[in-house]
């Protein structure tokens, strides 16, 4: 019987767990620090069993994954390498940076114990095992990255292990990891953050900004919405990309300033032309470290029941839907629902059937 253990059982843990559990040969354990989160764990059934002592936890463990906040990673390895061990126990984590806790590792490294970084670039803005997903992983890059120290064997079994999640992995070395991450996921967080503070003041002396700020502004900035203390650790642990990143970010800013201050029209049309041709040869609707949002807006009209006969439609045609938001109807204007899937195939059966059925669908 392979032990899977899992320190952290929330959105990222909780979604591993769901892919393990149930495996033939499998069996997972989870820990919390809270009782009330233990029992949680069980009662869900994400985990076969879990306990507050990572002792209990840890020990026979195979494989160990810490899917804790970014600054109690080290925390949580040092407390685990002071403990008795099974020998040859792979121990991996998901945290969204990689350099300080490779690192880390490394200076505290025990004969046959292996650390291998890990980050599974997938998730949300949501957090918490409630909202732990089976499919979450599912063809997302999940990075690892082994060093010069990690036997093979050790990088395999891990691997190997892995394959459950349905996650593509690569390898790819720490702090290239976190340059590259801190550019295409960290980056995006602030300037969202930053966005819609820059609104949310506007808003305060004229509330016709909130009212116009639907669709489009909506969905880039999803993100803003993510979890602060998350976030604070991420951006905080990634201190020096994130510098030179928001030095280059306020001269590009600066750049377009310039441009509109000199009523420099070709440079714009060009600034624009140099993002469009980069922006047109990302892969499509592949999963990438943001998730995409596969949202559909119906028109409804202020009568009862509509709701219900939406969602029944699309139960009966089996489309699963991941949200749903209603913006409240007035007598004037008809209501707007948005519906949210979890993926491109069903958003498009969803705009199929509804139209079929005579609603009004915008994306
Ligand atoms: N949320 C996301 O989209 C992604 C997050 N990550 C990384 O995964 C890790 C976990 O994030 P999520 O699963 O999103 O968070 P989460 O909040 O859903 O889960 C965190 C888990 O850690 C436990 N925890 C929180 N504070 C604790 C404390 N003070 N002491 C002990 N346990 C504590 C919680 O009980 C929970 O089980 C983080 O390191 C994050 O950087 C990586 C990829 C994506
Ligand atoms: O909500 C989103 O789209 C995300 O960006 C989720 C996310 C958060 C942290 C990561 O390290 C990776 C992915």
């Amino acid at each position: 019987m392979i032990k899977v253990a899992i320190f952290g059982v929330g959105l990222m843990g909780g979604s591993l767990a769901l892919c393990l559990k149930d495996k033939p040969g499998i069996r997972v354990a989870g820990h919390s620090n809270r009782p009330s989160q233990v029992e949680k764990y069980v009662s869900l059934g994400v985990v076969d069993e879990a306990s507050t002592s990572m002792q209990e936890v840890a020990e026979d463990a195979d494989f160990i994954f810490l899917c804790v906040p970014v600054s109690l990673l080290e925390p949580y390895l040092d407390e685990l390498l002071q403990m008795r061990l099974k020998p040859g126990c792979i121990i991996t984590d998901v945290g969204s940076t990689k350099a300080t806790i490779v690192k880390h590792a490394r200076k505290r490294a025990v004969p046959g114990i292996h650390f291998i970084g890990g980050h599974p670039m997938t998730g949300s803005e949501r957090s918490g095992v409630e909202v732990a997903d089976y499919n979450l992983y599912e063809n997302a890059f999940y990075v690892l990255t082994p060093d010069e120290s990690t036997p093979e064997e050790a990088y395999n079994k891990l691997t190997d292990l892995l394959q459950y999640t349905r996650a593509q992995i690569v390898r790819v070395d720490a702090e290239q990891h976190d340059e590259i991450v801190g550019a295409i996921s960290h980056l995006p967080h602030m300037i969202a953050v930053a966005l819609v503070n820059q609104i949310a003041g506007y808003n305060e002396k004229d509330g016709l900004y909130q009212s116009l700020a639907a669709g489009g502004f909506r969905d880039i900035t999803r993100i803003a919405s993510s979890h602060p203390d998350m976030w604070r650790d991420i951006l905080l642990n990634n201190r020096s990309v994130m510098l030179k990143l928001m030095r280059d970010w306020n001269a590009e800013i600066a750049k377009l300033t310039a441009l509109v201050e000199n009523g420099d029209g070709d440079g714009i049309v060009r600034e624009f032309e140099r993002a469009g041709a980069f922006r047109n040869q990302l892969p499509e609707r592949k999963k990438g470290v943001l998730t995409s949002v596969y949202d559909v807006y119906v028109d409804i009209p202020d009568h009862p029941g509509i709701i219900g006969q939406i969602a029944t439609l699309l139960g009966n045609h089996r489309i699963n839907l991941s949200n749903l938001h209603i913006s409240e109807s007035r007598a004037d204007v008809p209501g707007v629902l948005r519906l949210s899937f979890r993926n491109e195939v069903d958003m498009d059966a969803s705009i199929k059937l509804l139209k079929q059925h005579s609603y009004a669908v915008q994306l």
